[in-house]
């Protein structure tokens, strides 16, 4: 078992307190993905795990063994950098088998793994190339085959793809899901900003934020159910809608007064005491739709249209103080800026948030 445990682990740089005691499983074959805002502490835990940052307290342990003292070399982990890292002046060939003649591993052995790697990535017809004849693409397949003829056991990727241009990301996307397909057995551990890469790649997602993780989930359950506000806003885009709300009745439904808008009944049971509360209700983009019925959540003048072809994004200002409201409809829709119009959703697509930000539950 190639599982990897972090207990309780923290950082600190001097008095600067970075994570603040981060507890999490991993199983083998696992494909873990961290996301958060900049500065939330990824980098510097993935760093941890690969042993490039010392772990100020707290336990590692990677296949059963506490790992915090043993240096990155003996971890049995490949990292993959964002800024691919490849040695120029060797070809495509040499840089991957690099490590390996580093390692004094036999000939034929580097020359089965260099091939199987290339074989993969579909590197084969570069292999006699040097890197600046290759697409960043083509040249972050390469450090990922490099990884691979490591043979780790557990595999960790820092933004890889994040310096690549829009058509190569999703190539190279493809290329990393393929790889997971084909690599089932070994860990891997990926950081990134964008949330496609984190919605189709994890197994599961960690959401961090300011140095402690806010949910740790498959990444549909994450989009479904957050557990608070954070997560909410954080996973999806545009974000989700968050409407200030009064809490007017409770029971097995809960019926809120939004603020600029109407009084709802959102399908999650409260307590009595939350009566006259202050809440939160959210709801998606995408979840809201445009009605002429009675019907409706709120009435709102749409500011801006954006009209993007397989999506048109309507931005609806003056409701709450805050950040306009984004409803997101498929399709090419009809609307004038200052047009005024109602706004409904299913209520099974609502979610409500206590004052503290924590989801009420269904
Ligand atoms: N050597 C260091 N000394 C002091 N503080 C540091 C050091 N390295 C990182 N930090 C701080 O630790 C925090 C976490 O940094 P980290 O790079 O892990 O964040 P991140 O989530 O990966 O951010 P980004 O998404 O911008 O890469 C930041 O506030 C950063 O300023």
């Amino acid at each position: 078992m190639t599982g990897l445990v972090l207990k309780d682990i923290r950082k600190a740089y001097g008095q600067v307190k970075v994570l603040h005691g981060i507890d999490l499983d991993i199983a083998e074959g696992e494909f873990v993905v961290f996301v958060g805002p900049s500065g939330c502490g990824k980098s510097t835990l993935l760093r941890m795990i690969a042993g490039l940052e010392e772990i100020t307290s707290g336990d590692m342990y990677i296949d059963g063994n506490r790992v915090n003292d043993v240096p990155p070399s003996r971890r049995g982990i490949a990292m993959v950098f964002q800024s691919y890292a490849l040695y120029p002046h060797m070809t495509v060939y040499d840089n991957m088998a690099f490590g390996m003649r580093i390692a004094g591993e036999n000939r034929q052995e580097i020359d089965r793994r260099v091939r199987s790697a290339a074989d993969i990535l579909q590197l084969t017809q570069y292999l006699e190339r040097l890197p600046k004849a290759l697409s960043g693409g083509q040249r972050q397949r390469v450090a990922i085959g490099r990884a691979i003829c490591r043979n780790p056991k557990v595999f960790l990727f820092d933004e890889p793809l994040s310096n690549l241009d829009a058509a190569l990301r999703v190539a190279t996307r493809i290329e990393i899901a393929k790889l997971k397909e084909q690599m089932a057995d070994t860990t891997m551990i990926y950081v990134t900003h964008d949330q496609v890469e984190a919605m189709t790649l994890a197994d599961r997602i960690v959401v961090l934020s300011a140095g402690h993780i806010e949910q740790v989930g498959a990444p549909l359950e994450l989009y479904e159910r957050p557990q608070n506000l954070f997560v909410a806003r954080f996973i999806g885009s545009p974000a989700m809608n968050v409407i200030p709300a009064t809490v007017t009745e409770t029971g097995q439904q809960t019926r809120v007064d939004l603020k600029g808008g109407k009084s709802v009944l959102v399908p999650v049971a409260t307590d009595a005491s939350e009566r006259g509360k202050a809440a939160s209700f959210g709801i998606r983009p995408e979840d809201l739709t445009v009605t002429t019925g009675e019907d409706y959540l709120f009435e709102g003048k749409v500011s801006i249209v954006e009209a993007l072809g397989e999506v048109t994004l309507l931005y609806i200002e003056g409701l709450t103080d805050e950040e306009p409201i984004i409803a997101k409809l498929p399709g090419i829709h009809k609307v004038e800026r200052g047009q005024s119009l109602r706004f409904a959703a299913d209520s099974q697509k609502m979610h409500l948030f206590d004052a503290a930000g924590q989801t009420y539950r269904r």
